[in-house]
């Protein structure tokens, strides 16, 4: 506090109608060291920050004072009438109060935040010993697909799922490395492949299923084995995983994105996320789900898990989750105005609207509990 260190015992029994009058021995400001001590029956001012003056244990606000009055009416400053009787410590901050010494203050392991940045520069370090982003190579494939920014031409689409993908890594914690496009055919796959060296991970997108030209596959068993492909979800069920093994003889895990963007965000939420984390040391843990009530239909055709895109809200208690619209992996807006994903379990033929769903936050934006 801006105001007088003191004594408390001197200020006992003082209010306004009994001030207690004490000269003022000197000023001390944040930055500088007390010039003299405090001795009993006198006051030195102090601004808030400014050390405490040995002999004081007590700080008396300017507020609680004559020190306002005094000034305008030009009376000097070299003594105080106190106005209030303060328990002894009041506005002192006792040195080494957050963190004492010795004291482990950021266990191995604790993700360093703003607060976590704060703390470490409060200790006056400039260096800590983390755990690095894990690299993230991101490639598309598809003969079909042009750069944003470029001019269309027939039979062409923007490729969306790089930067989806890239934004997702860098969400997730690690950091993107765009590689492009790779076109159709092992030459240039093969090629691109080779920029991802000394990564982390390797996410392409599209390749993955049963036509003439998904070649992500044949990559993978040719330069290194494919663990699994193939999951029981909509969207996303041709995900492939597996390995490749790079020059130096290392093995890096690669993720094979089915192509459709709502399949290649889906698959990453589910897959790519949690590996990332997982890289960062962090634990694996779902993201947080709530059960909530559909107010439209989640259809399963197949027998598969889907995971609809839903909004969220939260009324008079109760989630409410409002699928965003068509459901074809194809319709990426309607990834972009979701919060949630509701699951409609593998083993039955739909969800309706009233029923109960669990749903996967994928958002806990400020809306969701208004
Ligand atoms: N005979 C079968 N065909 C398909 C099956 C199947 O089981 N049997 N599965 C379907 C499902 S489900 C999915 S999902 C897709 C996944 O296919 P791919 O991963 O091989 O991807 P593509 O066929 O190359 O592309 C699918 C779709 O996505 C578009 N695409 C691709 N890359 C991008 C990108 N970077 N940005 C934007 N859009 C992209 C692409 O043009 C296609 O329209 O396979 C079904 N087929
Ligand atoms: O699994 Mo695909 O993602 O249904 O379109």
């Amino acid at each position: 506090m801006d105001g007088y260190a003191l004594k408390g015992a001197d200020i006992a029994g003082a209010s306004a109608d009994s001030p207690r009058r004490l000269p003022v021995i000197g000023i001390v400001a944040a930055g500088q060291l007390p010039e003299r001590a405090v001795e009993s029956g006198t006051a030195m001012r102090i601004m808030t920050g400014a050390p405490v003056p040995d002999g004081a244990d007590t700080v008396v606000p300017f507020e609680e004072t004559d020190e306002v009055k005094r000034k305008q009416e030009g009376r000097p400053l070299d003594e105080v009438a106190v106005f209030s009787e303060m328990a002894v410590g009041s506005n002192v901050r006792p040195a080494g109060e957050d963190i004492r010494q010795g004291e482990l203050v950021l266990e191995a392991g604790t993700v360093v935040r703003a607060a976590e940045v704060g703390v470490l520069a409060s200790l006056g370090l400039d260096r800590v010993r983390v755990v690095r982003r894990p690299v993230v190579s991101v490639l598309a494939t598809g003969d079909e697909l042009e750069s944003a920014g470029a001019a269309l031409s027939g039979g062409k689409i923007y490729d969306s799922n790089s930067f989806s993908v890239a934004a997702s890594v860098v969400a997730s914690g690690g950091i993107p490395r765009l590689l492009g496009i790779a076109r159709d055919n092992l030459d240039d796959l093969n090629a691109k492949l080779a920029a991802t060296a000394g990564s982390d991970l390797v996410i392409t997108s599209a390749g993955v299923s049963k036509g003439d030209y998904d070649i992500v596959k044949d990559v993978l068993e040719q330069r290194g084995k494919m663990n699994f492909w193939s999951v029981r979800m909509r969207p996303a069920k041709p995900l492939a995983f597996g390995h490749l093994r790079d020059d130096g003889g290392r093995d890096v895990p690669l993720l094979g994105l089915p192509g459709n963007p709502v399949s290649a965000m889906v698959a990453f939420e589910m897959f790519a996320r949690p590996a990332i984390r997982c890289m960062l040391g962090r634990p694996v843990r779902p993201r947080p789900s709530v059960d909530g009530v559909l107010t439209g239909p989640i259809r399963n055709y197949d027998g598969r898990r889907v995971y609809a895109r839903v909004e969220v809200e939260k009324r008079d208690g109760v989630y409410y989750a409002t699928p965003t619209g068509p459901q074809g992996s194809n319709i990426l807006t309607s990834m972009s105005r979701a919060n949630g994903l509701a699951i409609c379990p593998e083993d039955l033929t739909a969800k309706q609207a009233g029923e109960q769903v669990r749903i996967i936050m994928l958002d806990w934006n400020e809306e969701v509990d208004l």
